[in-house]
C-alpha cells in the first residue's frame, strides 16, 4: 500500500511547528497572504522555519504575489517548496528556481488533468475546493469522485479534511498526499493538539 504523505498547512506557532514535526508530517505550509487569518510575515515564517526538525519540508504559499514578495520572502525564510494558490501562469511559478506545487481550485468546469497541463513544471497538484471569492483554507470539501485516478501526477487533495473523512477520502482517491489546515484547528491558525494528532493516525492507519 502506497505511503499517503501528509502537509499540514497554516502554521503559525512554533509548538504546532514541533508537535506536527514529531508526530511525522511531512510538509508545514507557511501562509503569505496577508488577507488570511492565518497569514505570517517572513520574520514570524523565519522563527519557524528554524524550529522545523530535518527531513521536514516547509513550503511557502502565495496568492498572486509579486515576485519581489517572493523573492524578499525567500531571502528571509529558508523554503524548500513554493505553493502558488492563485492565478499565476507557469512561467511566473517557475521563475524563482525553485520546485513549486499549483493549487486547482475545483470549479464545476475544472477537470484536473486538463488543467495541469499548464505547468508542466509543477511538482505535484493541490486540488482544493472551490468557494467565490476566498482562495483557500475554506474548510469546505468538494466531490472527491473528481481527483483523477492516474498517477501520472502527484495529486494531493485539501478541502475540509479532518480526522472523520481523511481515511475515507484516500480510500476513494489514493491521493499523493493530503492537506489540511482548520479540520486540525482549535481557532483560525492555531492547531489543536489532539485533532492534529487524530487527523495523522487517521491517515497513517
Ligand atoms: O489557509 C488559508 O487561510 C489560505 C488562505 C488563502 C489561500 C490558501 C490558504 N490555505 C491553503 C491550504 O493549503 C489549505 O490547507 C487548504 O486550502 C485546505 O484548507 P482547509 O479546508 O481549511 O483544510
Amino acid at each position: 500500500m502506497a505511503v499517503v504523505r501528509i502537509k499540514i498547512c497554516g502554521l503559525t506557532r512554533v509548538e504546532d511547528v514541533r508537535l506536527a514535526a514529531r508526530l511525522g508530517v511531512d510538509a508545514l505550509g507557511f501562509v503569505f497572504y496577508a488577507p488570511s487569518p492565518r497569514a505570517v510575515t517572513p520574520e514570524q515564517a523565519q522563527i519557524l522555519a528554524a524550529a522545523t526538525p530535518p527531513f521536514v519540508t516547509r513550503v511557502g504559499l502565495f496568492v498572486n504575489p509579486s515576485v519581489e514578495q517572493v523573492e524578499q520572502t525567500l531571502r528571509q525564510v529558508p523554503l524548500e517548496l513554493l505553493q502558488f494558490h492563485g492565478d499565476e501562469p507557469e512561467a511566473f511559478c517557475r521563475q524563482f528556481g525553485r520546485p513549486y506545487i499549483k493549487a486547482l481550485r475545483m470549479r464545476p468546469d475544472v477537470q484536473p488533468e486538463q488543467a495541469a497541463l499548464a505547468w508542466p513544471s509543477a511538482q505535484g497538484f493541490l486540488l482544493d475546493a472551490y468557494t467565490p471569492g476566498v482562495p483557500g483554507g475554506t474548510g469546505a470539501c468538494f466531490d472527491w469522485q473528481r481527483v483523477p485516478r492516474s498517477q501520472a501526477q502527484n495529486w494531493i487533495v485539501a478541502g475540509g479534511l479532518d480526522a472523520e473523512n481523511v481515511a475515507a477520502c484516500i480510500a476513494q482517491t489514493q491521493p499523493y498526499a493530503v492537506d489540511v489546515s482548520g479540520g486540525v484547528e482549535q481557532s483560525r491558525g492555531i492547531k489543536c493538539p489532539t485533532q492534529l494528532e487524530a487527523f495523522i493516525k487517521a491517515v497513517r492507519c
